[in-house]
Order: C-alpha cells, then structure tokens, then sequence
C-alpha cells in the first residue's frame, strides 16, 4: 500500500531523515516512535507531500507521490489529522463536519458538477457516531473539550475519505484517562474502518498496547522495526531511550 524507500531530507547541516525505508501494508496499524528529534514529523511532513525529499521514493499504491502537493496527496488516498478544529470556532462540530464532507464531494465529483450533493447528511452522522461526537454535534468547536477537539480534528480528516490516516501525537496533552479513551476511539476507528494508520506517540503504554508494528527512528534513520513485543525487548531502543523523558527502559522492565 504505502512503500517508502531511501528517503533523506536535510534541513542545513541537519539531516532529519536518513535513507529511511519503510513498508506499511495495506489495513496495517503502525506507531512510529523516537526520541525528541529523531525526525518523526519530518517523515509525516515528507509523505503527506507538506515538504519534498531530497531523494528517495514514496509509492502509494505503486505510484511515485514524491513532487505532489499536500492537496493532491489527500487525494490520492492519504489524509492527515490536523490541529484545525480550533481555527473553525463560529462553527458547530456539525457544521465543521458538514462543510469538510461536502467540499470533499466537490472535489470528488468535479468542481462544476451540477448534480445535487446526496447523501452527505448521513456521511456526517455516520463519523459523528463512529468518532462520538454525536451527543456534541450543535456544540460550537471553541466550547469542546481539547480530547473533543483531536476527535474532531481526526473527523475532518476522514471526511476526505482516505485509505491511510496519518495522526500525529493523538493523546499529546491529555491526561491519563482522556488518554485511554482517545486511543480505544483510534483503534476503534482503525478496526471499523479498515484504514492503514500510521501514528507518532510518545506514550509506550499505548505504542505497546495498540499497535501491530513499531517503526523507531533516531537521528533520522531507522533504529528498529518489529512487534511491539520485539520493540520492547530491542537492547538498541531501550539505550536510545535511556537518558530521556520517555519510559522506555521502564516500559521493558515492566514487560
Ligand atoms: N523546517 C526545519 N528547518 C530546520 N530544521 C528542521 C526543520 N524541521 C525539522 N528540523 C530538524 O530536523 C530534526 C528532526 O525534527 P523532527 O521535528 O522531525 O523530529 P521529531 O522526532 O518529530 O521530534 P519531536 O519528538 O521533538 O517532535 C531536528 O533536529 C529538527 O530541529
């Protein structure tokens, strides 16, 4: 599904990707993971087409997406959930919906189209209810809850209809319990939907709990690759770990 090979990127004398291959099947739930700097965003920011490579190839479902804009890479199947929940205060989280479902059938159907938009009121329950926001529907976006905000941020992305779902740190500041909720809401998502997702976490816990596979980066390059099972135990991780913010070492012992 998405095949990345010998990616680099250097910003300056930094380089934030180093050859970085990887393989995400098709359905697939992978965390990507790495201490501060080691170049996850960077890698999101190169797939979803926000900056270009300077070598390497991204194939998505056997096409090259290197060189496409941010917009056309959406189109193409790969969305990415963005902070953007909060720059639509004035609107209800239905109307916010609404408008990112509508404008992806635009798109989808041809800018002129002059066929009557269907079935958009139910695309929006349908994510309302699948992400559970239904209850919060005629609440304005500035009036929800940050955990409500990420859900909703996700929403939008979904409404463009991808096949892969990118998520950048979904639990960053929340607390333990708002955590756990946000993270059985993905992984629901993920099994309902049948998505390839792809997240950045700095939460072990949840690296370990909820994915299948666990890329980990440092200084740009891949560290390991493997099962949350073999992540956890790779000598390699837990020394990159070490030193650092991260409970890494201490998710292992734990193990
Ligand atoms: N636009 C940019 N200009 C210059 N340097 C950059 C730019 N973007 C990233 N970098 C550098 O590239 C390296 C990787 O940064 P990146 O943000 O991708 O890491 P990260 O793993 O996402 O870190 P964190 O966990 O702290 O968010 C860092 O040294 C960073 O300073």
């Amino acid at each position: 599904m998405l095949d990345v090979q010998n990616l680099n990127k250097s910003f300056g004398g930094v380089q934030a990707t180093r050859d970085v291959s990887l393989n995400f099947p098709a359905g697939s739930l992978t965390a990507i993971i790495g201490p501060n700097g080691a170049g996850k965003t960077t890698f999101f920011n190169l797939i979803s087409g926000h900056i270009r490579p300077d070598s390497g190839r991204i194939l998505f479902e056997g096409r090259d997406l290197v060189g496409l804009s941010s917009l056309e890479v959406v189109r193409r199947g790969m969305a990415r959930a963005f902070q953007v929940a909060s720059l639509f205060p004035s609107l209800t989280v239905r109307e916010a919906m609404t408008a990112a479902v509508t404008s992806h059938q635009r798109r989808s159907a041809g800018l002129f189209s002059r066929f009557p938009l269907s079935g958009s009121r139910d695309r929006v329950q349908e994510l309302l209810e699948l992400l559970g926001l239904s209850a919060k529907a005629d609440v304005l976006s500035a009036n929800l809850s940050h955990g409500d905000q990420k859900l909703l941020d996700i929403g939008l992305a979904l409404a463009m209809e991808p096949k892969v779902l990118l998520l950048d740190e979904p639990t960053a500041g929340m607390g333990p319990d708002e955590r756990w909720r946000m993270i059985d809401k993905v992984h629901r998502l993920w099994q309902a939907k049948q998505l390839t997702m792809i997240f950045i976490e700095h939460d072990m816990d949840i690296v370990f709990k909820i994915s299948q596979t666990v890329h980990v980066l440092k200084y740009g390059a891949v560290l390991a690759q493997g099962t949350p099972e073999e992540i956890r135990r790779n000598q390699d991780v837990i020394d990159a770990y070490l030193g650092t913010d991260h409970h890494m070492a201490l998710a292992a012992e734990e193990a």
